[in-house]
């Protein structure tokens, strides 16, 4: 991306001008009201001209502090290139007529052309901190910045894939396949088919990859409801909830696997769904072996598993592990909409894996890194 000097000082004005306001963080009530109620595409046009930009912005003014031996890897630079023309390309709307209704079906179409750019984002990431890796090593302090960098942007990027995929699932012309959908929130999402359906995805992986899988045992607990055996739903985004139970079950069943080899026997994985009165919580459990303490934490670190290529067989089947990112990703998925995703492993026994998601719409807030002195302090700390 070249910009003449003149232009160049004109985008970073633009640049510091929006970063200097926060992300206005949406509720999942929010979502779904603003959706259900004869959603407005000129309400959302105008919250979006502003919104996105000021989102690019903050994370933008942090990919440009990063270490300058990471933005100078082609793979980082290419993203870096990524976020300015779509930073600009949503700029030209700033001053646009929200009546128009042919700028508006524009916009639409320029945000599904955004999201189509960013796709490989992460991938495209992944490829330039194994650039640095190999090309100038990466010590101790440069790992802790793009850990913390790495969960910032991703959030950062699921937030703003949110913003672009309701806006366009509500306006585009594609109409939502499932009509019960507002955007890619399912008001009534029911936990256990979703439990099911990436149990059956993973263990395929698993089968191909090993010929055996554990079973699993799902069970569920109403803790509120009087009728005790009505289904376990929820307001949330099937996808994503989709996305953190798929990487747990491929951990869960590679520990299975691996640690029982010799048996003939799986011991089966067990899921138990709580609906709590704030909280609906998934416990996962298995028998694979578990993982030292000391290792756990390292189970979340982007450079844990930033190997060159993703481990394949030699009848090249899917990898159980790809790239490497599922769990810190999985993490900020369920941390997003203010849950989580927690760990607890027992060496030499078994590892239990907790999702918590937030109960009520109202509670479940986006949580948006903000870019600030705080934060920007964190790239230049030496500590
Ligand atoms: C960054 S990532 O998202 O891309 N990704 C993280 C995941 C990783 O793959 C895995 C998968 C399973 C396990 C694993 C073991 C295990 O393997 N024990 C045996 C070793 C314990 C350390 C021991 C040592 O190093 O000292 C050497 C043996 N035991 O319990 C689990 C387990 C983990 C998760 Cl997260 C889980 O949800 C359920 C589980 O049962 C470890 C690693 C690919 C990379």
């Amino acid at each position: 991306m070249r910009f003449s000097r003149r232009l160049f000082q004109h985008f970073r004005q633009y640049l510091d001008h929006y970063s200097q306001y926060n992300p206005s963080p949406l509720s999942m009530k929010q979502f779904i009201d603003f959706g259900s109620q004869n959603a407005c595409e000129k309400t959302s046009f105008e919250f979006l001209r502003k919104e996105l930009p000021v989102r690019l912005a903050n994370i933008m003014k942090e990919i440009n502090l990063l270490p300058d031996n990471l933005l100078q890897m082609p793979s980082v630079a290419m993203v870096q290139g990524w976020y300015q023309l779509s930073f600009k390309e949503i700029l030209a709307y700033e001053h646009a007529d929200p009546d128009d209704a042919e700028m508006l079906e524009n916009f639409t179409e320029r945000l599904v052309k955004i999201r189509n750019r960013h796709t490989n984002v992460v991938e495209t990431m992944a490829q330039g901190v194994i650039e640095l890796k190999e090309s100038h090593g990466i010590d101790s302090n440069t790992e802790t910045r793009i850990q913390y960098f790495l969960d910032r942007f991703y959030m950062s990027r699921i937030s703003i894939r949110m913003l672009i995929n309701q806006h366009t699932l509500l306006f585009g012309s594609q109409l939502s396949q499932n009509t019960r959908h507002i955007g890619c929130i399912d008001p009534n999402c029911v936990v256990i088919d979703v439990v099911k359906d990436s149990y059956e995805n993973a263990k395929f992986l698993c089968d191909q990859y090993y010929l055996t899988a554990p079973e699993v045992k799902i069970t569920s607990l109403n803790a509120t409801a009087e009728e005790k055996a009505e289904q376990i739903r929820m307001v949330y985004v099937p996808s994503h909830l989709y996305h953190i139970l798929f990487e747990l079950f491929k951990n869960a069943m590679r520990a299975v696997v691996e640690f029982h080899n010799e048996d003939v026997e799986l011991p089966h994985l067990e899921v138990m769904i709580t609906k709590g009165v704030e909280d609906v919580s998934i416990k996962m459990s298995d028998k694979g072996g578990g993982i030292p303490r000391s290792k756990s934490e390292m189970l979340f670190h982007y450079m844990y598993s930033t190997a060159p290529q993703p481990m394949r067989s030699d009848n090249g089947s899917a990898p159980l592990a790809g790239y490497g990112y599922g769990l810190p990703l999985s993490r900020l998925y369920a941390r997003y909409f203010h849950g989580d995703l927690i760990l607890s492993s027992v060496e030499g026994c078994g590892t239990d894996a907790f999702i918590y998601l937030k109960l009520f719409p109202s509670e479940a807030n986006e949580l948006l890194p903000v870019y600030n002195t705080t934060a920007s302090k964190m790239y230049h700390s030496d500590t």
